[in-house]
């Protein structure tokens, strides 16, 4: 098992209290496997991302453990984490195309970059990789500012994975870029793992349509909790969580005009993660809340792989 991350807490300290931002959430990474993780804004993707590589200041773990291929990850020791950082676990942040030093050349870049891990930059490697999402090797000798976003983008995608970690995280690489650029960096994303680059990958996107293409599985996230992961089919298929139906619902289809299906959001919105009630913490939005829903739903294995956290389900 490539990941394993067990009971996860990581709330961020604020003056108005601890917004419980990752509360309880467990699951498994297997070796190869591209892990899709959705969810509406603010239920704690992200938070996900950066908890696995660089805690920012106000995060702080207040339970659980993540474990890399049979080594646990010292995740609050921004120190410790560096022997992992890019050689076992790399990120592709947000908005990770702004990021490129504007004042270098992507050849220095990319050297001091290395450099500053204790590595050096095999150019015949570099170039190849570039081959592999399309970058021909003159950009190197471009500033970032003189590409475009997609080109951006995948270099970034290029120089996340050059030491072969064994897990990347692309968190929203394809939101800012158009539709056929996002299935181009998604494709590229593919072949990395495909080539052996990276070993496996969780992919965070707002896009179930997108993801559905490259992941293998999908764990659906709410609020700061799990509430349904499974092979990437049966989420589309045969979601059993309401909330992963109603989100599924939301989507437009495509080919189906406005005026012959309404096109409706889930109705409501989360709870605040400062205080969150107890129990289901989707209940009051869901169609199908009853009285046992004031009690938390653990978390169960409808199937092989498909697991649910709702009493309905
Ligand atoms: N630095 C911070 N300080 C306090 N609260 C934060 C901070 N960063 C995030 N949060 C809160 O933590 C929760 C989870 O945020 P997170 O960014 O992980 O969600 P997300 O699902 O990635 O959202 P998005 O899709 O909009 O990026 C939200 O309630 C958010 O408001």
């Amino acid at each position: 098992m490539s990941l394993q991350v067990s009971d996860l807490r990581v709330h961020y300290r604020t003056l108005k209290g601890d917004v419980r931002a990752l509360d309880g959430v467990s699951f498994d990474l297997a070796d190869g496997e591209i892990l899709g993780l959705v969810g509406e804004s603010g239920c704690g993707k992200s938070t996900l991302g950066k908890a696995l590589i660089r805690m920012d200041g106000r995060m702080h773990r207040t339970g659980g453990t993540v474990v890399l291929d049979g080594e646990e990850l010292p995740i609050d020791d921004d120190r410790r984490m560096n022997d992992f950082r890019f050689r076992r676990v790399s990120l592709i942040p947000q908005y990770a195309m702004s990021a490129l030093n504007p004042t270098r050349k992507i050849r220095k870049l990319v050297a001091e970059l290395l450099r500053a891990r204790g590595a050096t930059v095999d150019p015949a490697a570099l170039e190849s990789r570039m081959a592999h999402v399309g970058l021909p090797p003159e950009v190197l000798d471009r500033y970032p500012i003189e590409l475009s976003g997609g080109m951006r983008q995948r270099m970034v995608m290029v120089i996340s994975t050059l030491l072969d970690p064994s897990l990347l995280i692309a968190d929203e690489v394809t939101s800012a870029l158009d539709v056929s650029t996002q299935k181009a960096v998604a494709r590229a994303l593919l072949g990395f793992r495909d080539s052996g680059y990276v070993t496996s990958m969780i992919f965070i996107t707002h896009d179930l349509a997108l993801t559905h293409h490259i992941a293998d599985t999908i764990m659906v996230m709410y609020a700061g909790r799990l509430a349904e992961k499974a092979p990437a089919d049966v989420i589309v298929k045969a979601p059993r969580h309401p909330y992963t139906r109603l989100l599924l619902d939301s989507l437009p289809e495509v080919g189906v005009r406005y005026a012959d299906r309404r096109l409706d959001g889930i109705a409501g919105s989360p709870p605040s993660l400062l205080d969150p009630h107890p129990g289901c913490r989707f209940r009051d939005r869901c169609p199908l809340a009853g009285e046992e829903c004031a009690e938390d739903p653990p978390v169960t294995e409808l199937a092989p792989d498909h697991l649910v956290a709702c009493w309905k389900a």
